[in-house]
C-alpha cells in the first residue's frame, strides 16, 4: 500500500497549505499550523521538511493522560521530546539492549536517536515540542485526521489497521507490540 491510501483523489492531501512549503521567512501566531488529531492527541506542524530541504521538521502535541503509544522504532527519524507542560514518560532500549525509562516534566528533554526502540505515555495532560528528522512531521497527518480545530477538544480520531500500516510503512518505522517496558503503567 502506498500513500495514495492517504490521499483524497478529488481534494489532494488531505491537509492544508498553511505553511509555505518552500524556505521562505514566516511567522505563526499561537494555534496556528496544521493540525491533525491522533488519538486523542492533537498535533501541530509548525515547520515541515518542506520548508528545510528535509533536514528537520517542527511540532507540538496537546495530549490528555492516555495509553502507552507501543513500542516501535523509527529506521530513519531523530525524535526529541520537550515538555512544556504535564508529565510524559519515556521509555527507551538502549543499543546493548537495556531498557530504560525517564518520567520528563515541564522543562525536560529527551532525545531518541533514529533505530532505538521507544515508546512513552503522557501520564498528565501534556503539551509536549518536537523536533524531528524532516518529513516525520507529515506522519501525524498521515495517520492522524487533518483538522482545522486548534485544540485538543474535540472526538479523538483512532485509524484502522490500513491507515496505520500505510503511515508505518511511509515513514520507514516499525511498531514492535511485543516489546513490554519494566515499568510502563498498565
Ligand atoms: O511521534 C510521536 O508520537 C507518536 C504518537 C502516536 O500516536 C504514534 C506514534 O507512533 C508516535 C511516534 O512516536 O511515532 C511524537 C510525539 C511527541 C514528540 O515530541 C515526538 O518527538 C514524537
Amino acid at each position: 500500500m502506498s500513500l495514495e491510501y492517504l490521499i483524497d483523489p478529488e481534494g489532494g492531501p488531505q491537509w492544508r497549505g498553511i505553511l509555505p512549503g518552500a524556505p521562505e521567512a514566516y511567522f505563526l501566531k499561537r494555534g496556528e499550523g496544521e493540525h491533525a488529531m491522533l488519538f486523542t492527541d492533537l498535533f501541530t506542524v509548525l515547520l515541515s521538511g518542506d520548508e528545510t530541504e528535509g533536514q528537520f521538521g517542527v511540532f507540538t502535541s496537546e495530549a490528555p493522560a492516555g495509553k502507552l503509544i507501543p513500542a516501535h522504532v523509527h529506521r530513519d527519524t531523530h525524535e526529541t521530546f520537550y515538555v512544556m507542560e504535564g508529565k510524559v514518560r519515556v521509555h527507551v532500549r538502549d543499543r546493548d539492549g537495556t531498557k530504560r525509562s525517564r518520567l520528563l516534566e515541564p522543562g525536560d528533554f529527551g532525545f531518541v536517536p533514529a533505530g532505538l526502540a521507544h515508546a512513552y505515555q503522557v501520564e498528565e495532560r501534556a503539551r509536549m515540542l518536537g523536533v524531528a528528522t524532516g518529513g516525520f512531521e507529515r506522519f501525524f497527518q498521515h495517520m492522524g485526521r487533518p483538522t482545522d480545530h486548534a485544540t485538543a477538544d474535540q472526538p479523538p480520531f483512532v485509524p484502522d489497521l490500513p491507515r496505520m500500516q500505510a503511515a508505518a510503512r511511509e515513514h520507514n518505522m516499525e511498531f514492535l507490540p511485543d516489546l513490554a517496558w519494566p515499568d510502563a503503567e498498565a
